[in-house]
């Protein structure tokens, strides 16, 4: 059906809204420069052409690299693109920063922006930012884009990690990145001024910041209710009665721990809540600020809430699997019987159920992961999958802002243009 596929959805209004659409999607003339070839040049040189810009590369052998970069953008000498381009971005590491110190002159005047990330994270400055701020006081450093991986760049920004932290000293050069990343599709974040670019630097080495607490707190109750149970069910009927219920360790010790995890975890969720609640109530005001331990308990209740969550799926999983083990206990004891009947006293069936405990346990607990991995990657599936189709409403068009730049008819370089 070629004739409906090439018919709009939506049929155009007479009047101006096309009109403006159209002429914001027009490519800017602003012309970017990138230093360094490497895997984040090339992949932010693909989405910069995608977005509509004039790229230039700068490269110690550019004749090396040239293929490996989009036909629109041209590939050059690190003079040349700094001395065409209007704003560069250094995507060159820190430690290398020094060897483009001969670019000065061509640079100056310019905007720079430092993509570059630290090895580890440092609590003094001066930050990465701060030392090519110092390399080239005549030029105006941003930070930013640190935090979005050569890999989001290539496939467009359609999972979670949209947002592009952005600070300097200088605010013209900071709004134009700004801009530069909305027409990207990204979330750009002003952070301040270029003093803030350590903590930028730190935010990608921080291995999943708010969930750390909330995971310990997870397996803290954890060993506290795997033992308080251990005690209750095994040691004590050994003591008392001298049965011996070391069976249960592996699965159905481990069956009662987890609601318990996740009824405290769920807990911890309103606790906050209330405590904030009840301090407003007590000081008369919200305007005073909590203390740090209550803001950063409020702000890690999602995670609060997702842990005690995956505790009360393993524990849906586990007694659903219940089942399954008690048909396997049930061969194997008659299989024992058989064997007694049979005249072979010194059964191998203790061992057999132990062997099968572990497994079983060791197989539902791959099966609890499996389904959270599921139900975790669900959102960045969702994300991938086009709505702007299938809505009426087009928010990012409403948005979007008039082009930055002036469009001059015929496009001309202007070396060393200033922003
Ligand atoms: N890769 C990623 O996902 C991300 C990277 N970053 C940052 O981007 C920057 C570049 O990273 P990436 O592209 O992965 O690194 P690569 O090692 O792939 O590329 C670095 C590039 O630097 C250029 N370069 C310039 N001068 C020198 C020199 N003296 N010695 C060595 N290389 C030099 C080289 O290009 P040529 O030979 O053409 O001059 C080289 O291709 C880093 O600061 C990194 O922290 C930030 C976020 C994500
Ligand atoms: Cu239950």
């Amino acid at each position: 059906m070629p004739d409906d596929m090439a018919r709009p959805l939506i049929r155009e209004r007479a009047g101006g809204s096309r009109h403006l659409e159209a002429s914001m999607m027009t490519p800017s003339t602003l012309l970017i420069g990138i230093l360094g070839t490497g895997d984040f040049s090339r992949s932010l040189a693909r989405r910069l052409v995608a977005s509509g810009y004039q790229v230039v590369v700068g490269s110690r052998t550019p004749a090396r690299f040239t293929a490996l970069f989009p036909e629109e953008a041209e590939v050059t000498s690190q003079m040349e693109a700094a001395n065409q381009a209007d704003l560069l971005f250094v995507a060159v590491y820190p430690e290398h920063h020094s060897t483009l110190v001969h670019l000065k002159p061509a640079l100056a005047g310019k905007t720079l922006v430092d993509v570059s990330n630290g090895l580890q994270i440092k609590q003094e400055g001066p930050s990465n930012a701060q030392q090519l701020a110092d390399l080239f006081p005549e030029s105006y450093v941003v930070k930013g884009f640190n935090t979005i991986s050569a890999w989001t760049l290539q496939a467009g920004p359609r999972d979670g990690s949209r947002q592009v932290f952005l600070c300097s000293d200088d605010q013209n050069a900071k709004s134009s990145v700004m801009q530069l990343c909305r027409r990207m599709g990204f979330i750009p974040v002003d952070m301040g001024l270029l003093s803030s670019s350590l903590e930028i630097e730190n935010l990608p080495l921080y291995l999943f910041p708010s969930w750390r607490t909330p995971i310990i707190c997870a397996l803290a109750l954890f060993v506290f209710f795997y033992l308080y149970n251990s005690v209750r069910d095994v040691l004590h009927p050994y003591v008392t009665a001298k049965k011996n219920n070391l069976y249960k360790l592996p699965i159905e010790i481990v069956n009662i721990t987890f609601p318990c995890v996740a009824l405290v975890m769920l807990s911890l969720v309103y606790l906050p809540g209330l405590i904030a609640a009840f301090l407003q109530l007590w000081w008369g005001t919200k305007y005073n600020r909590f203390p740090n331990w209550l803001d950063h308990w409020l702000i890690q209740r999602k995670q609060f809430g997702l842990c005690s969550f995956l505790c009360a799926v393993l524990h849906a999983i586990y007694s659903l699997c219940l089942p399954m083990r008690k048909s396997a206990r049930f061969q194997l004891i008659n299989k024992a019987y058989e064997q007694v009947n049979a005249g072979h006293p010194d059964s191998w069936v203790g061992e057999e159920v132990w062997r099968m405990e572990l497994y079983l346990s060791v197989g539902i607990m791959a099966l609890g992961l499996l389904s959270l991995l599921a139900v975790t990657s669900l959102p960045s599936v969702a994300n991938t999958v086009n709505w702007r189709e299938f809505t009426f409403v087009q928010p990012q068009t409403v948005r979007l802002q008039t082009p930055p730049w002036p469009r001059p008819k015929s496009f001309r370089r202007t070396p060393g243009k200033v922003l």
